[in-house]
């Protein structure tokens, strides 16, 4: 089994990549970008992928759920939840008054929007393809005004110094992950489904004449957001996830019923739920 993860070595992904690994005995393919790594399982480089869905600061990460929706039918097979801490690292022997600019993803800039506000309000903030690219880069650069938001892990690897610890803007801040396979997994009885739909234009009531298919059978929805649909303004993509596997008969009849009443349905797949609690996330005060 292989699964590619976005990084290099030292991101989130790969900690969440080893995590999985410690479960199914994976081998790790670090790829540069998350479309990369869709393609991989696409085209037989890898067999599954891992890629972030959702962060409790910053909400979706748009560039997976966009694959989802316009690009790919690889199914989610399974999900993963992480803490997520972040650090300020800069080369050794530099100071926050040094710091002109800040490198990392743009998830994690925005995770640390309250720290950067308050302590480097003059740092140019520049976007990376992942937070251990931006402290590789930051490394090799020379440049000692230049920090990178990263994890400890890239820290070491890399050889960056911390000038600042847990940085996020909340102590309990967490990510969901998905793994994406050709197909998605059998069912467990703690199952999730993710799936998107499109309501018919101009017609009241439309949207809640689908979601009311779920309320009818007592399906717990878990998440409902919207996302434009690219084509025109007011044009949406309704995103659900919802208890259950797409096999449970009562999910099934749930399913075709909103099949029937949405104008296009398509599900990511079906796979075992894994959450974790406010107290597993909180980063223990220093
Ligand atoms: O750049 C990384 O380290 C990643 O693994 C990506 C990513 C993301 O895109 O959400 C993963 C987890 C954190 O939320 C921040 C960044």
């Amino acid at each position: 089994m292989r699964l590619a993860y976005l990084g290099p070595a030292g991101t989130f992904s790969e900690e969440a990549a080893l995590a999985q690994a410690a479960r199914d005995g994976a081998v790790l393919i670090p790829l540069s970008s998350i479309p990369a790594l869709v393609s991989a399982v696409e085209t037989g480089l890898a067999d599954r992928a891992i890629l972030p869905i959702e962060n409790s600061i910053e909400g979706t990460v748009s560039a997976t759920v966009d694959l989802l929706i316009h690009e790919t039918s690889l199914q989610i097979c399974a999900e993963l939840v992480l803490p997520v801490r972040h650090f300020l690292l800069a080369r050794p022997g530099t100071t926050l008054g040094q710091i002109r600019a800040v490198k990392s993803h743009p998830q994690a800039l925005g995770q640390c929007r309250r720290f950067l506000e308050r302590c480097l309000p003059a740092a140019e903030q520049i976007a990376s393809l992942s937070t251990a690219a931006a402290v590789a880069e930051m490394m090799q650069s020379g440049d000692d005004s230049c920090a990178a938001i990263g994890t400890l892990r890239a820290a070491e690897l890399y050889g960056a110094e911390v000038l600042a610890w847990d940085i996020q803007d909340h102590r309990t801040n967490m990510t969901r992950f998905i793994v994406l396979a050709a197909h998605d997994a059998e069912p467990t009885g703690q199952d999730r489904t993710s799936l998107c739909f499109t309501v018919k234009r101009n017609v009241p009531g439309a949207l809640v004449e689908v979601l009311n298919e779920l309320a009818a059978a007592n399906i717990q929805m878990t998440k409902v957001e919207s996302r434009p649909m690219k084509s025109a303004l007011g044009d949406y993509y309704f995103l659900v996830d919802i208890e259950g596997h797409r096999r449970d008969p009562h999910i099934a009849e749930a399913l075709a019923r909103m099949a029937e009443k949405a104008a296009e349905l398509k599900i990511f797949g079906s796979y075992p739920r894994h959450e974790i609690g406010i107290e597993e996330a909180r980063i223990p005060r220093r």
